[in-house]
């Protein structure tokens, strides 16, 4: 194993520590908000278009797609949707196949939805990520659009995008063809993204007190989780005049996103049904049957007694908002979540739900967090173990580490992984074997159906905890089970000797299992990343 400077891997990429600050002092957001206020609103509405993005995949409690129904209806426009389709943006994001096919069957059962309404959802397609600006400006100058509408997407690149597109919009404004207005939402959550602040008016990034005062919001102001009506059918009329946008055809996914096969497309399918309806279901089954052991099962992986929602949060299935109505009926009709306020199970979960909302703050106020460096830049510094073999084995679940090795095939065949483990498995692989936490963050999103960039950038978020897997299974899956269940060599193996087979077995026993040994020493292996992290960051400037 030698040190290295320079990742070979391309997608782990990212800008200098101090480009990295200077891009936080002064962010994209900024320039966004200062061009969505200059806009001059336009002397009439033509057509109305409400465009959407992967993360606000449904109709119902959609901001933007609430407020360009409610333009379309006030004027008599008639009303549009769009979703633009970019192969490249699914390969530069590393989206999983699982991810990739979630968000193309959601739109294909959206389509139905809103063609019952009479509104069209159209199918734009740009090839590379710099046709997308150029993609949907002619879409709407060629249309005669004169309202654009979408949900803020968080993400530096995603803003980015949009900067470019107010720039266009105000370009053309008082040119012909007509210039076109765009509004912009916070729908992802319940408290606006970088409105938490603390009393010395920076953003909030710490979570305890995040999320206090988030509660005092809440209950404070219940109406913050009011939901609004899906889009009203179009106008009588609308139908022909948009005839030609009706029946688009739903984007395949990129060959190298597609599944291996139909048997593994459908045992993901059926894992994760798309749509609101099915997002409701699973909803409500985790509150009438889970929620209430939530604090105290919500760590054992074997229980999978967790809610599963994540996949539809991700990509906008179901809103928060409307979750945390379904919440409040659980509460006797309070909006007081807190640990006072309501039992455990329910005031636990509701604190899941705050990690995501600060999560968003965070990628919104700090965005070189989302640009392949660490919030601590410090840790940039780190030099780290170009350890194939390591990489692999932890990849194949392989590493001779039954809690470690269950989690790393559980996220292969459900395109999921429980918290507990995701905890466990990063520190693993940055800890242990010292490897890049760069290239298990992006294995994430090339893995999971749930691939979030916000959660699993400060998921992966490097730190001085390196967490005892042995410990950790014996504490969460005390029986077992859930190593049992992934890793079947273990299947045979009696008692606590299944947390670590190796030292608990005798050579023989163990010998006959087929299953490895640890690859590399727990003890050492802490000690050795402890110090690397410890000398390396003692002079880092970043
Ligand atoms: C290394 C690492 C990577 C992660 N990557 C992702 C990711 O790509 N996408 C993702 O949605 N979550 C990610 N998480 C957070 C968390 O593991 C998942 O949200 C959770 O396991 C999803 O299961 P669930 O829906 O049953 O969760 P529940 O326990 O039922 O929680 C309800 C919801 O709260 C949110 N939530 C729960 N835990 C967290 C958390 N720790 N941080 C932020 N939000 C949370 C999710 O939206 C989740 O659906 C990551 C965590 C770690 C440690």
């Amino acid at each position: 194993m030698s040190k290295r400077s320079h990742p070979p891997h391309p997608e782990l990429r990212h800008p200098s520590t101090k480009r990295a600050k200077e891009i936080d002092a002064h962010t994209p957001y900024d320039q966004l908000s200062a061009l969505l206020a200059s806009q001059e609103s336009p002397k009439e509405t033509r057509t109305v278009l409400h465009w959407f993005r992967s993360k606000d995949l449904r109709i119902h409690d959609n901001r933007a797609l609430n407020a360009a129904s409610t333009l379309a209806k006030e004027s008599k426009a008639p009303l549009l949707c769009a979703y633009l389709n970019c192969p490249a943006e699914f390969r530069n994001h590393g989206t999983s196949p699982a991810r990739t096919d979630f968000i193309l069957e959601n739109l294909r059962l959206i389509r139905s939805e809103l063609e019952n309404l009479d509104i069209p959802l159209v199918f734009l397609e740009a090839n590379n990520r710099a046709d997308l600006v150029p993609t949907i400006v002619r879409f709407v100058r060629d249309n005669s659009i004169s309202h654009v509408f979408a949900n803020y997407e968080y993400e530096i690149d995603e803003l980015r995008r949009d900067v470019k597109v107010l720039k266009e919009a105000n370009n053309a404004q008082g040119s012909r063809p007509a210039g076109f207005h765009v509004s912009l939402h916070h729908d992802q959550t319940v408290m606006e993204p970088g409105s938490m602040l603390t009393g010395s008016g920076t953003a909030m990034k710490i979570f305890t007190p995040y999320h206090k005062a988030w509660l005092a919001r809440v209950k404070a102001d219940p109406s913050l989780l009011d939901s609004v009506h899906p889009p009203a059918k179009n106008l009588p009329g609308a139908k022909k005049s948009l005839q030609s946008f009706f029946n688009s055809p739903v984007p395949t996914p990129p060959k190298e996103k597609e599944f291996s096969g139909e048997k593994e497309k459908s045992r993901i399918r059926a894992l994760w049904p798309a749509g609101h309806a099915a997002a409701m279901q699973r909803l409500n089954e985790f509150l009438s049957d889970k929620l209430v052991d939530y604090a105290v099962t919500r760590s054992n992986p074997a229980k999978d007694s967790t809610s599963r929602l994540s996949a539809y949060l991700s990509a906008g299935v179901i809103s928060v908002r409307e979750v945390l109505i379904e919440v409040r009926k659980h509460n006797g009709g309070s909006a007081d979540f807190s640990s006072m306020g309501a039992d455990a199970g329910l005031s636990g979960w509701v604190r899941e739900l705050v990690f995501r909302e600060l999560y968003r703050q965070t990628t919104l106020t700090t965005p070189h967090t989302v640009m392949n460096l660490p919030q601590n830049l410090k840790f940039d510094f780190v030099q780290w173990e170009d350890d194939e073999e390591g990489y692999d084995r932890w990849e194949k679940g392989t590493l001779g580490v039954p809690f470690i090795d269950a989690g790393m095939r559980q996220i292969k065949a459900e395109a999921y992984m429980h918290n507990r483990l995701r905890m466990n498995v990063s520190s693993y692989l940055y800890c242990n074997l010292l490897v890049d936490y760069r290239r298990g963050e992006r294995y994430f999103a090339e893995t999971l159906i749930d691939w979030d960039l916000s959660n699993n950038t400060q998921g992966w978020e490097p730190s001085y905890t390196v967490f005892n897997p042995i410990s950790q299974a014996e504490k969460n899956d005390p029986d077992g089970e859930y190593i049992r269940k992934w890793v079947p060599e273990l299947r045979s193996v009696k008692g606590k000797a299944v947390f670590d087979p190796f030292h608990r077995l005798d050579k023989d026993e163990f010998e006959k299992l087929g299953y490895p040994k640890p690859y590399v020493d727990w003890h050492e292996t802490k000690q050795r990343a402890l110090e690397r992290f410890k000398s390396d960051m003692k002079d880092a400037e970043p």
